[in-house]
Formats: structure tokens, sequence, C-alpha cells
């Protein structure tokens, strides 16, 4: 299958469980948005898929691989991560980190073919880094060097990308890019898994979401299915409300030209969370 599933996964750390009998998918050509507070087990669960952490229990498969007896190179080629450890800086220009990316397609030695190199331009393009591709990545801010994370996970070409936190450090408009750039990916076919803390976004971005609490799950669903007002307050501490937008008559059967005055990529039927303090 394509995609990643976990099943029964247990996760042991301090001598005690921070993750507890989770079963969750992301299937090919979704984005699933994996949200909970501080301290749920978010990063855990996403350390057992590119195998930083090995579960006390449990079975994890990327694309029908199981991810603990696959070899790493192999593994590369079919998940990319960007992580809140991939954020130590070494003497590379943001091109040779991007290059990276294309290692495990390549032969022991071999040299980057043209292919390669067209992949790794479109990565840079795609989130908008090609201007600095020879930029000593210690010279970036956190929000160039996020993004230069992102540009090599996109070089690896995965079937499944997870990434922690990706807007973390970055600009409005850049978090937008991100999140309408994963939505992109998922739409050509890619399964998308990530963590994020800001709910508009999840509610906004996300095909479905997955709550952790206490490194349990405790809701899958579509926004609308789980973001309801009860687990807002009782999981996340804060008063909300989740609204849909309906497709406005106007829009409806209007002339092309007309509908470019609609937001692009279906943003006025997206669901809008409206956050008011604490519950
Ligand atoms: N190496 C470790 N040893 C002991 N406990 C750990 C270790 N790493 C993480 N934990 C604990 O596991 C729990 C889950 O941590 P995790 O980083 O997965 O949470 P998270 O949901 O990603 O949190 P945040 O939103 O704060 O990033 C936390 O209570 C954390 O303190």
């Amino acid at each position: 299958m394509t995609g990643a599933s976990i099943r029964g996964l247990r996760v042991d750390l301090g001598g005690r469980s921070v993750v507890s009998d989770v079963d969750l998918e992301v299937a090919a050509g979704e984005v699933l948005g994996l949200v909970g507070p501080n301290g749920s087990g978010k990063t855990t669960l996403l350390r057992t898929l590119y195998r930083s952490i090995r579960p006390a229990a449990g079975a994890v498969d990327v694309a029908g691989l199981p991810v603990a007896s696959t070899p790493r190179r192999r593994m590369a080629r079919t998940l990319a991560a960007t992580t809140q450890e991939s954020e130590n800086r070494v003497a590379l220009t943001v091109r040779e980190v991007v290059e990276q990316g294309r290692v495990p397609h390549l032969g022991l030695l071999e040299p980057m073919r043209t292919e390669d190199r067209d992949i790794v331009a479109e990565a840079l393009a795609a989130t908008e880094m090609q201007q600095w591709q020879h930029r000593d990545v210690r010279t970036l801010s956190g929000g160039e060097l996020q993004r230069v994370m992102i540009a090599r996970a996109l070089a690896q070409h995965p079937e499944v990308l997870v990434l922690d936190e990706p807007t973390n450090h970055l600009d409005l408009r850049h978090q937008f890019g991100v999140l309408e750039l994963l939505r992109k990916l998922a739409s050509e076919g890619l399964a998308v898994l990530l963590t994020l803390h800001d709910l508009r976004h999840a509610a906004e971005y996300c095909d479905r979401l997955a709550v952790l609490d206490a490194g349990r799950v405790v809701a899958v669903g579509t926004p609308v299915e789980v973001l309801d007002e009860q687990l807002l307050a009782e999981v996340f501490g804060v008063r909300g409300r989740l609204r849909v937008p309906e497709a406005s008559p106007e829009s409806v059967g209007q002339a092309p030209e007309a509908a470019t005055t609609e937001p692009p990529n279906g943003a006025a039927t997206r669901p809008v969370l409206d956050l008011h303090g604490t519950a």
C-alpha cells in the first residue's frame, strides 16, 4: 500500500509510556494533521516513522515497508522528514543541502544527473529559495532554514512526507505558502503527515486531523468532525467554534471570468476556526 500505517504503537521514554495504543493511517493524496497540547506525544509519534526512536510495541509501515527492518537508504527513497533536529547547521550552501535529498536515489559515488539537478531546482523554486542557493546555511534566518529543510525533503521525491511544525519560524506569507504547497503535493498523490500548533491552519488546510492527548489519539476525522466546542475546551483548553462558509450563490455557475474574483484553491469554502480565549 501507499501512505503509512501505525498499529498498536507504544513508546516509552524516561520510564513511562509517552505514546500508547495509537492506530493511525495516512493515505496517499491526503494531508493529515497531528494536533495536541504541548507534551502530548506528536513529535514522538513522528520520530517512530523516520526511525529516530524505537517503539516499545506496535508496527509502523511506510508504503508497505516495515520501518524497523527496511534499510535506511531504501526508506529514504520512500519517506522524507523535516524535523526539529534537522536544524543542526553545517558549512554547506543551500543548494548543497537540498542536493542531499537526491543521495538515496544515486548509486555509490555516482554524480548528480541532469534529472537530479532538475528536481533540486524544482524544490528550490517551490520553497522560493532559488535566490539563496549559494548562501551558507549557517547565515540563514530560522524561517529561511526551515524552507531549505522542506526543499531537501521535496528533493527526496518521497511517497510520504512527514513534517514537524513546518510553519515554525515562518512569516505569515510563507506559512500560507508552505501549507498551500503541501495541499498541492497531496493533490499530486503524496501522503502528508504534519504536526501543527495553529488549530486555525489545521482546520483550514488538513483533510483529516488526529488529536493526541497525553499520548493517546482521542479523535480522528475531518476538521468538522473533530473540532467541536467540547473537544476544543477539554483537550486544548480554549473556547472556539468551527464555521464552514457556504459557497456563495454568485460563485455557483458563474461565468469563468467572474470566477477569478473568488479566492484561489477553494479557500472560500474551507472551514474557519474562530477562537475566543481560554475555556
Ligand atoms: N528523551 C526523553 N526522555 C523522557 N521523556 C521524554 C523524552 N522525549 C520526550 N519526552 C516526553 O514525552 C512527552 C511527549 O513529548 P513530545 O515531544 O512527543 O510532545 P509534543 O506533543 O511534540 O510536544 P510539543 O507540542 O511541546 O512539541 C513529553 O512529556 C516529553 O517531556
